[in-house]
């Protein structure tokens, strides 16, 4: 097990790794549950008489949601009521200056870690550890927390290399969806289970069809994985159109395993039988997927598809989602995705619905949270754990722990 907050004495000098990675519209993060959750951790945290220098990213180098998290600071600071100054910097002179001037009681919020060169890729811990961003910044604090749960699947310097170099400690929000999700990975269901898998990331949740294979049911699949799996069924979909940079890297590098998980868990997957897209006069516009046409962006899974997912929710016993079916942010095509959550809001199954975009969607469409049995922040990470698999950042907290 690894050390919590709790075993803190009070007034340390912390650096805590938090994880608000958000959506972003002309340039600016989207207020989403991670922000809140966050800042009731860190209000703890400061309550405690700590000076706490936050640690985060935002989206990945070339995208456009790779942005600056000077609006991070913003919202952080209105769930605070409490200025979070940002310091457009990661382990530069600035940021050793403005962490150095921090006191008991302070809050601020380092430049997005993906910005500096350390970071990324994937590392062994011992090999980030090494990094001079690591090494410079580590010697500036008492101890290190990670808060960041929905990023502990990456082996990235800012989660997996500090807590060989100092005192290591996991966060309230680290802790809490920790026991949430090794608690669900437990469960036994007497009825079906199904899994309701979208959003953007396809390459965090192909393995995952292979790995719960003996516990998962059915598939529902939407979104980017969603058009994926219809491009290897024969449909023309899943083709970048314009500047969209979803489906050829993840076609180029995952099309075999998509190919045999169709031909070997065929039975088990429910690819949806229409898909929509904007039509020429701005409205939602549905076609059949023998229709498809490969020059057209799909934006939600279609009416029909999202009936027959939530007829197939109101069968099970569980609905775990990860990923929204649709671009729900815009409520033309937030069908497929409120018809599922409204579906298993209505039935008495056991859910969990994760990921930092689609929890949002829960807030977004007057959905109860109480409805459901966890609603987590974290996506690619609470998926992986549902299967089993460790995750890296919570495995060097134990290793710092035992040590
Ligand atoms: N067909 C689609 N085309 C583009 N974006 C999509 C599509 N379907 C879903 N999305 C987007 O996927 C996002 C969620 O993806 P992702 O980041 O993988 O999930 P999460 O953050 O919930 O783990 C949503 O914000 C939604 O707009
Ligand atoms: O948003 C995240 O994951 P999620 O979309 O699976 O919830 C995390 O911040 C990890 O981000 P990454 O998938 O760019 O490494």
């Amino acid at each position: 097990m690894f050390n919590t907050v709790s075993d803190l004495d009070s007034g340390q000098r912390l650096l805590v790794r938090i994880d608000i990675n958000a959506p972003v519209e002309n340039g600016h993060a989207q207020d989403n549950r991670r922000f809140e959750r966050h800042a009731e951790s860190i209000r703890t945290l400061l309550e405690d008489g700590h000076a706490v220098a936050v640690m985060a990213h935002q989206g990945r180098p070339g995208r456009d949601t790779f942005i600056s998290l000077e609006s991070h600071a913003d919202i952080l600071g209105d769930h605070l009521s409490q200025d979070v100054e940002f310091v457009p910097d990661t382990f530069g002179e600035d940021a050793l200056e403005a962490t150095e001037a921090l006191e008991s009681g302070e809050v601020l919020l380092l430049e997005n870690v993906r910005m500096c060169e350390d970071e990324l890729p994937e590392k062994e811990p011992e090999t980030h550890a090494g990094s001079e961003f690591v090494q410079t910044l580590a010697p500036k604090f008492d101890a290190y927390v990670n808060d960041a749960y929905s990023a502990a699947h990456r082996a990235h310097a800012s989660l997996v290399g500090f807590p060989l170099v100092m005192d290591a400690y996991a966060g309230p929000v680290m802790e809490a969806e920790y026991t949430a999700n090794s608690a669900i990975q437990d469960r036994e269901f007497e009825g079906p289970v199904t899994m309701v898998l979208g959003g953007t990331k396809a390459e965090d949740l192909i393995p995952v069809i292979e790995r719960v294979d003996d516990t998962v049911d059915r598939f529902c699949l939407g979104g980017i994985v969603g058009e994926l799996f219809l491009r290897a069924a024969g449909h023309d979909v899943g083709y970048d159109v314009e500047e969209t940079e979803f489906f050829d890297h993840q076609w180029d590098d995952h099309a075999n395993t998509i190919e045999s998980i169709l031909e070997t868990y065929g039975d088990r997957l429910t690819l949806a039988a229409d898909l929509a897209y904007e039509g020429d006069d701005g409205e939602r516009a549905e076609t059949a997927v023998e229709g498809l046409e490969k020059d057209t962006s799909y934006l939600d899974v279609g009416t029909e598809s999202a009936e027959t997912y939530a007829d197939l929710v109101r069968e099970s016993d569980a609905v775990f989602v990860k990923g929204a079916l649709g671009v729900f942010e815009d409520e033309r095509f937030a069908t497929g995705t409120v018809t599922v959550l409204e579906a298993i809001a209505e039935t008495d199954c056991f859910s969990v619905v994760g990921g930092g975009d689609t929890s949002r969607a829960i807030g977004m469409y007057g959905l109860d949270e109480d409805d459901f049995g966890h609603v987590s922040i974290a996506g690619g990470a609470y998926v992986r754990a549902l299967t089993g698999e460790p995750l890296v950042g919570i495995d060097v907290l134990e290793t710092a722990a035992a040590a």
